[in-house]
């Protein structure tokens, strides 16, 4: 009955002739009759050692998969936080710059991988992976739109002061744009190269609002920001003010002009504030060797610009829209240089990626007094309306 029961194999055994059978040993006995068929099986022709050399090169692609499965996602997919450029006929091609976003990973891999495989690591090149605080600003935002559209990676860090959601909810779907709801004056750690600092209420209307804050932010705000380049290797960018001239005595100033500053008058919290905050600047590159670049910003306008604003442009344009009389404040005879918002931004992006360490003026080299900008605005005023549609400007009023 036991024999009916037998595996296959076994009963296979049975019908080998005996003569082919191979001779008795002690060892066979202890050991089912198939095992030694088996190993003779697998020892032959070395198949032993292919079986082997199988696992090993098996083995070996498991380990290797998850970082090639990583490299593939990081030129694709949404969740990898840096990326890469590619050389393709001596031209660079970023990301998402040519294809926008959506839809970009299907023409990225019909023009770059199929049927030709990966590109090989070597000659990739790492995009930026950037911080711009005071990135929902009116300033801020246009330069982050400028830096993704180059292809960078962009953190916005705003505490939303003055800073406004509706200035980036475009970038909201955008898989290398991220927003941060911070106060700068508290530390944050971010892995980034670089660190664009703009956090801080510009227009007099908003820093004077509350000085104490303003001045901290200038001060706690910068102090993080600069620790934070340092500890990360991080270049850092201070956006300062031609307020650091104060009422200046020389004109025009020139970023060798140490200024005329009140210390203990209402527009002191951002004057001094930005002084200090380039001090500390300063400081951390002589000291720390954190790479620096100080931007002074002279009077800028455009699209995204709120027209409660308090700033003399958005105030004029406002009033004569409105038809209400323009504040021109004392005799008007004071010079102002009025730059559009996108040359300012290619000015601050240039200075980051110049060698140009210490303070730089941006601004428009020509002049007006603000009489002059007065007039300007009441003759200009019915295509204003239109104009300022067209640039987007909003009244929170
Ligand atoms: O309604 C107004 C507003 C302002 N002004 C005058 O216009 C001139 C310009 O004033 P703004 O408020 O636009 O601002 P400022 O030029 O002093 O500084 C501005 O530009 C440089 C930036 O770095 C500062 O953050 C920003 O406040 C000042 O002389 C001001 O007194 C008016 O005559 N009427």
């Amino acid at each position: 009955m036991k024999q009916l029961h037998k595996p296959a194999s076994a009963r296979r055994d049975e019908e080998i002739p005996m003569s082919q059978n191979p001779p008795y040993s002690p060892k066979a006995l202890k050991h089912p009759r198939s095992l030694p068929r088996s190993l003779n099986y697998l020892l032959k022709e070395q198949r032993l050692l292919f079986i082997l050399v199988g696992i090993l090169i098996g083995s070996t692609f498991f380990i290797i998969q998850p970082s090639l499965s990583y490299l593939w996602s990081a030129s694709s997919g949404p969740r990898i936080p840096r990326s890469h450029s590619f050389s393709g006929n001596g031209e660079s091609v970023s990301l998402y710059d040519r294809t926008g976003v959506v839809g970009y990973d299907e023409n990225y891999r019909s023009k770059y991988h199929n049927g030709v495989g990966r590109v090989p690591v070597g000659i990739r090149s790492k995009r930026k992976r950037i911080v711009v605080t005071g990135g929902a600003g009116f300033v801020g935002s246009h330069l982050v739109d400028k830096l993704i559209a180059r292809g960078d990676d962009v953190i916005v860090i705003d505490n939303f002061f003055t800073g406004r959601k509706e200035n980036v909810v475009h970038l909201s779907g955008n898989p290398r744009f991220e927003l941060i709801r911070h106060d700068v004056v508290e530390p944050i750690l971010l892995e980034v190269d670089q660190i664009y600092h703009l956090a801080c209420p510009a227009s007099p209307v908003h820093y004077k609002y509350n000085p104490v804050k303003t001045i901290k932010t200038n001060v706690m705000g910068t102090l993080n920001m600069l620790g934070l380049a340092k500890r990360i290797g991080a270049r850092f960018l201070l956006t300062s003010t031609s307020e650091v001239y104060g009422d200046p005595l020389e004109h025009p100033q020139k970023e060798t002009y140490w200024g005329h500053v009140n210390p203990i008058g209402v527009r002191s919290c951002y004057d001094e504030g930005k002084r200090t905050a380039e001090t500390l600047t300063m400081d951390y590159h002589r000291g720390a060797g954190v790479e620096v670049r100080i931007a002074r910003i002279f009077n800028t306008y455009g699209p995204r610009m709120c027209l409660d604003d308090g700033r003399v442009v958005s105030n004029f344009v406002s009033q004569a829209i409105r038809k209400h009389p323009m504040t021109v404040y004392g005799d008007g005879k004071q010079t102002r240089s009025f730059q559009y918002v996108s040359d300012l931004v290619d000015g601050l992006v240039a200075l980051m990626e110049s060698e140009h360490i210490g303070p730089f003026n941006l601004g428009n080299p020509g002049e007006f007094t603000m009489l002059e900008l007065a007039e300007v605005c009441d003759l200009w005023a019915p295509s204003m309306i239109f104009s300022y549609l067209m640039m987007g400007l909003e009244s929170s009023s």
